[in-house]
């Protein structure tokens, strides 16, 4: 019998997980997917967290074990009654009841902090940009979207990074990709869309094989996409990046190098038929398309479509 194929997004605050969970959706369409936010296992509301000083961070502040739990009847494509926690009055609603499609994306803060979760996800990537552009994303978000003041959202960043530290940044060593964009050191104030990303490709899951790129001769240091080796947490990693700026013959070819061993991702990542590629709705209403993000887009959802392979 199949099961659903579940992929973890799992990362700080304003990180990105939602963004891209929207737009990984949007590639394999959202009627095959459901979306699950891991906030909805909040333990305490706003205000009991507010009373009992505990940030959203903490495992003590969430029921990790029921979300566990519900990961697990996902996995064997059981229907779930999910609670829901909601970030516009800072309460509870009524909970909902979830029948898993055939892809689940499990998106949140501590998704990869119990064994038992981990074993969950057949994909698993940690989003971690720089500290000060997601402080950024915070503001802009969370002063448009929740009502919070600008001050109050950097205390707010202050009074959580201990459990950032503790609990939230060590889950990155779980991840098969760790997925980070960041601004060139040229165009620090560039517009978003000019992001770089640098994707840490652990050997957990087999990556397609970029090698190519090395051979024809674009990997190099001064190159706008780049291959290499490095360490992560310690591990040894591949490390990808695409600069903001590559053209669209650099980026034609990364893509074709993901997409040859992949009939279905072949419709995907053709521009002409697929304009949407790379673009995505951020959670601030705004519209980001670039070479990186359709890129990210394409080899997470390379590793999904990799995986109904595998286990139907
Ligand atoms: N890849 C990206 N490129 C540009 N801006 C982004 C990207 N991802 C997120 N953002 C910005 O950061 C904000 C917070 O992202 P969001 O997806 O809501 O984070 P999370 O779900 O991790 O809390 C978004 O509203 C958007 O403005
Ligand atoms: O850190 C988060 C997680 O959401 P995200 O990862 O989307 O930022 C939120 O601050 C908490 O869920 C509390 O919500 P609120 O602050 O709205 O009460």
């Amino acid at each position: 019998m199949s099961r659903p194929i579940i992929l973890g997004i799992v990362g700080d605050s304003a990180a990105g997980k939602t963004t891209l969970t929207k737009g990984i959706a949007q590639v394999l369409g959202t009627e095959n997917v459901t979306i699950i936010c891991t906030d909805d296992y909040h333990r305490y509301d706003r205000t009991q967290r507010a009373e009992i000083g505990i940030t959203a961070l903490h495992p003590d502040c969430n029921y990790l074990d029921i979300m566990q739990h519900h990961l697990s009847q996902l996995r064997i494509g059981q229907p779930i009654l999910k609670p829901i926690y909601s970030h516009t009055t800072g309460t509870f609603e009524a909970p909902i009841y979830i029948k898993p499609a055939k892809f689940v994306i499990i998106e949140g803060l501590l998704g990869y902090s119990t064994r038992g979760a981990r074993d969950c996800y057949d994909v698993k990537v940690y989003l971690a940009p720089p500290e000060s552009l997601r402080a950024e994303w915070k503001v802009k978000r969370d002063t448009q979207k929740r009502g919070y003041t600008e001050e109050q959202v950097l205390a707010e960043l202050d009074k959580r990074e201990p459990d950032s530290e503790q609990f939230i940044r060590p889950q990155r060593q779980w991840s098969d990709i760790v997925v980070s964009f960041y601004p060139s050191s040229e165009d620090e104030d560039q517009a978003n869309g000019h992001l770089n990303v640098r994707l840490v490709l652990r050997p957990t899951i087999p990556h397609p094989d970029f090698t190519e790129i090395i051979k024809f001769g674009n990997g190099n240091s001064n190159s706008a996409i780049r291959l290499g080796l490095d360490r992560d947490m310690g591990k040894p990693v591949d490390v990808l990046e695409v600069d903001g700026h590559a053209t669209l013959e650099q980026v034609n070819k990364l893509e074709q190098l993901i997409c040859s061993d992949m009939p279905h991702l072949k419709s995907i990542c053709d521009r002409e038929s697929n304009p949407e590629l790379g673009k995505i709705a951020g959670t601030t209403d705004e519209t980001l398309q670039s070479y990186p993000l359709a890129l990210t887009q394409l080899l997470i959802t390379y590793h999904m479509l990799k995986a109904t392979q595998i286990h139907h």
